[in-house]
């Protein structure tokens, strides 16, 4: 999700339609850079052929942000242009990411 400051409200992110999206860090080890990427579950019809599973998140994870655990399955971050926050379905996949991003956040 996604928070707009000027409604004040989270809005899904990638798309007007909330999703359930599948969300990984990646590391570029070369670079030594981690991205969280995120695409829906669902595959959407495109022109009746081509299955497209839209990205919902591509942001880079920028050394020293912070990231807070708002609630057991609700966790956010700021990068300078947005607030992130990610509403997971359970509380072990949340801990699993948060795990993930703590350990990337100390690899940078
Ligand atoms: C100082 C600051 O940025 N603080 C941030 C949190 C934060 C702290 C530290 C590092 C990074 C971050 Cl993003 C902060 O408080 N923010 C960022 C934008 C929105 C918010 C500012 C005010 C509101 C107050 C309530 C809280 C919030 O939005 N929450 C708390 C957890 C809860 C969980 C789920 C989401 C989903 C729908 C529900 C809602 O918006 O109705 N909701 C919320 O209400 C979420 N809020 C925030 O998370």
């Amino acid at each position: 999700m996604l928070y707009d400051d000027v409604h004040k409200r989270w809005v899904p992110a990638g798309s007007e339609a909330p999703s359930i999206s599948r969300v990984h860090i990646y590391h570029h080890p070369g670079a030594n850079t981690f991205r969280v990427v995120g695409r829906k579950l669902q595959a959407d019809q495109q022109n009746g052929r081509r299955l497209l599973r839209a990205m919902v998140i591509n942001c880079p994870i920028v050394k020293g942000i912070k990231y807070n655990q708002a609630t057991p399955n609700f966790h956010q971050w700021r990068d300078p242009k947005h607030v992130w926050g990610l509403n997971f379905g359970s509380m072990e996949d949340a801990a699993l990411f948060a795990d993930s991003m703590m350990h990337a956040l100390q690899a940078l």
